[in-house]
C-alpha cells in the first residue's frame, strides 16, 4: 500500500462522509430507504410540532425558489374531496421530498427533515452509522499530531452527529473539531470552502480536504485548499483525466502526518 503524505503545512483536515467515511451503500441502502418507507408515518404524526413545522416551511421556501428558477418539480392532481386539507399539505410534503431524493439533491430543507427522521432510528439501535475500518484509528493517529479534524457533508450537522453518536464503533464524535454542513455553502462551490477556513481560524491552504467527488475536489482546490480524493468500493468512477489531476488514497491509512 503505497504512502501519500499530509502536506506538510496542513493544521486541519477536512473530511466528506459519505464514500469517504463511510460507504455509498450505507446511505443508499439504509438512511434514503428509512426515509421513503416513513416519510408519510413522520409528518402524519409530527405535522402539529414546531419542529415539524420549521422543516415544513423550509421545504415550501425550497420550492418556491425551485419554481422561480424553473426547476420540474411534481405537478399536484389530488382529488380534494377524499382528503383532509392536512392529507392534502403531507401528501404535497411526500411528493416533494420523494422527488428531490430522487434527483439526489442537497438542499438544507431535505437534509434538515432527512436528520430528523434518522434521530428516532438512531436513537432505539434500529440503525448504526457505518464508517470504514481504517478510519477511527487513522483519525486518532492525526489527532495524536496535533491535527485539527472536521467533517464537511451535505448531510445536516445534526445527521452528522447522529452517523458518528451511533457508530459501529460506539460513539466516536470526539474525534471532531467542528462540522459543517449545507448551511455554509454547497460542497461543490468554492465560497464554501473559504468560509470554512474563516470558520477554523486557519488560511485554506491550511487544510486539506477529503472527498470522492471530482467537483467538491475542484470546488476546494479553487479556494486554495489541499485536496486528496478518496476511491472506495462502490464510488462513481473517476474519468482518466479526474485520475491525473488529483492524489489519490483507498485507505485513510495511507496518508502520513508530515515529520
Ligand atoms: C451525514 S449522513 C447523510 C448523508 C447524506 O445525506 C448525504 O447527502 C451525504 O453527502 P456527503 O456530502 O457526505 O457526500
Ligand atoms: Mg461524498
Amino acid at each position: 500500500m503505497a504512502t501519500v503524505g499530509i502536506p506538510a503545512n496542513t493544521s486541519a483536515l477536512l473530511l466528506d462522509i459519505e464514500g469517504t467515511t463511510t460507504p455509498i451503500t450505507f446511505v443508499k441502502d439504509i438512511l434514503f430507504p428509512y426515509i421513503r418507507d416513513h416519510l408519510e408515518d413522520y409528518l402524519s404524526t409530527h405535522w402539529e410540532e414546531d419542529e415539524c413545522k420549521q422543516d415544513v416551511h423550509l421545504l415550501k421556501k425550497q420550492l418556491e425558489e425551485d419554481l422561480r428558477q424553473n426547476r420540474a418539480c411534481p405537478v399536484h392532481a389530488l382529488d380534494q374531496t377524499v382528503h383532509t386539507d392536512e392529507e392534502k399539505a403531507i401528501r404535497e410534503v411526500v411528493e416533494n421530498v420523494l422527488w428531490q431524493m430522487e434527483a439526489d439533491r442537497k438542499t438544507t430543507a431535505l437534509k434538515q427533515l432527512q436528520g430528523h427522521m434518522w434521530r428516532a432510528a438512531y436513537s432505539v439501535g434500529r440503525i448504526k452509522g457505518e464508517v470504514y475500518q481504517d478510519v477511527v484509528p487513522s483519525i486518532r493517529r492525526w489527532r495524536r499530531h496535533g491535527l485539527k479534524v472536521y467533517i464537511y457533508s451535505s448531510g445536516s450537522v445534526e445527521a452528522q452527529k447522529l452517523l458518528f453518536g451511533y457508530s459501529v464503533e460506539g460513539d466516536v464524535l470526539d474525534l471532531f473539531d467542528g462540522h459543517f454542513d449545507t448551511n455554509i455553502g454547497l460542497k461543490v462551490e468554492g465560497k464554501s470552502y473559504e468560509r470554512i477556513a474563516e470558520r477554523i481560524g486557519c488560511p485554506p491552504e491550511e487544510i486539506t480536504f477529503l472527498t470522492d467527488v471530482s467537483r467538491e475536489a475542484k470546488a476546494a482546490e479553487d479556494a486554495g485548499v489541499n485536496v486528496v480524493v478518496v476511491v472506495r468500493p462502490g464510488n462513481l468512477e473517476l474519468s482518466e483525466e479526474e485520475r491525473g489531476l488529483y492524489t489519490l488514497i483507498t485507505s485513510f491509512n495511507q496518508l502520513q502526518v508530515p515529520v
